[in-house]
């Protein structure tokens, strides 16, 4: 295999900080994707043609959008699949069967693989159980949080993961609810058996979305001691306020500080969820430079953009990647 395994990379050269892509739904969306709908932007792999048919034109716009990215310089890149839960998929969508299922994510991953090329890294996506009831943003997992079986929920999409010899790491992402990031790291080795790291959606006041402090989240982990999973690589936010995210990296930083790190903030603009846009942020505070080298200060090892970063936010990041390592 070409490329180093991540685990590997991470530690021979401790300096080494990998450019992530950036946020592909919204990406897809400001290329025509219409992506409102319970599968979010999963929906152009929903439909035959874009299988069939390779001059299709979601396909084309799926290829280009890769290609942008890399360009830009991205080392490591996500599959599309926030919203392709086994639930998800199979409850809206024409896709019921599990084979069906498992069918979809195999020709997702290689098709990603195909266009990335064999040298980049490659993460196999997986959003929260909060993205099928939409509360991802609010971390509110209802009454008994603690009852929830997560691992039903993740477990036909992380088999299918795990096994996937194309993928080079698994990233939970935009998880708001500490019993949610508690079930993921009770999971042993044979349930996730591949390099995975964790995405906390994490409110502008710098705590979990249903209220966790970050110490309260780093005492899972120390809690853990040496029975946390050997594959649990590295943890950080996505999906998080521009302007306050180098202070909440910090923040991780201080309670975890020899774990390594990810950042992947939205571009500064604000979703207005009664209106359902977004709105340009007039006080945008920093610049990329300024974030990128923050984050870097606070063990980020892993660094790219969430909903509407573009393919110029990735060149932005990676330029200043390359200025400070
Ligand atoms: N990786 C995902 C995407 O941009 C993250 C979404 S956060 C709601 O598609
Ligand atoms: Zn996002």
């Amino acid at each position: 295999m070409a490329r180093i395994p991540l685990k590997q990379l991470l530690a021979d050269d401790p300096k080494k900080v990998l450019v992530l892509d950036g946020g592909q739904g919204t990406e897809l969306e400001n290329r025509g994707i219409k992506v409102a709908n319970p599968v979010w932007s999963t929906i152009p792999f929903i439909s035959e043609s874009f299988w069939s048919d390779e001059s299709s034109a979601n396909r084309k716009i799926v290829e280009e959008m890769f290609n942008d990215f890399l360009a830009a310089g991205a080392e490591i890149l996500m599959t599309i699949t926030y919203q392709t839960s086994f639930k998800s998929v199979s409850e809206n969508t024409p896709i019921k069967t599990l084979a069906a299922y498992d069918n979809l994510l195999t020709r997702i991953v290689d098709f990603s693989r195909d266009c990335i090329g064999k040298e980049k890294h490659l993460i196999g996506c997986i959003g929260p159980w909060g993205a099928h009831v939409c509360c991802e943003f609010t971390g509110d997992y209802g009454p008994n949080p603690e009852n929830i079986d997560f691992y039903q929920y993740f477990k036909p999409q992380l088999d299918n993961f795990n096994r996937n010899e194309k993928l080079d790491l698994l990233g939970f992402e935009t998880i708001p609810n500490i019993h949610e990031l508690k079930a993921i790291l009770s999971w042993d080795a044979s349930i996730l058996s591949k390099p995975f790291y964790i995405g906390l959606s994490v409110h502008e006041h710098g705590v979990l979305r249903d209220g966790t402090t970050m110490e309260g989240v780093a005492k899972v982990i120390k809690d853990l001691g040496d029975k946390i999973n050997p594959n649990f690589l590295l943890l950080g936010i996505n999906c998080v306020s521009f302007n306050q995210s180098p202070d909440i990296l910090e923040s991780l930083h201080r309670a975890l500080p020899n774990m390594p790190l990810l950042a992947y903030p939205n571009s500064g603009e604000v979703y207005d969820t009664e209106k359902k846009i977004w709105l340009p942020n007039s006080d945008k505070l920093n610049s990329w430079d300024t974030v990128v080298k923050q984050y870097i200060g606070s063990g980020a090892r892993i660094i790219g953009g969430c909903c509407r970063t573009t393919p110029k936010d990735i060149q932005e990041i990676s330029a200043a990647v390359k200025k400070y390592t």
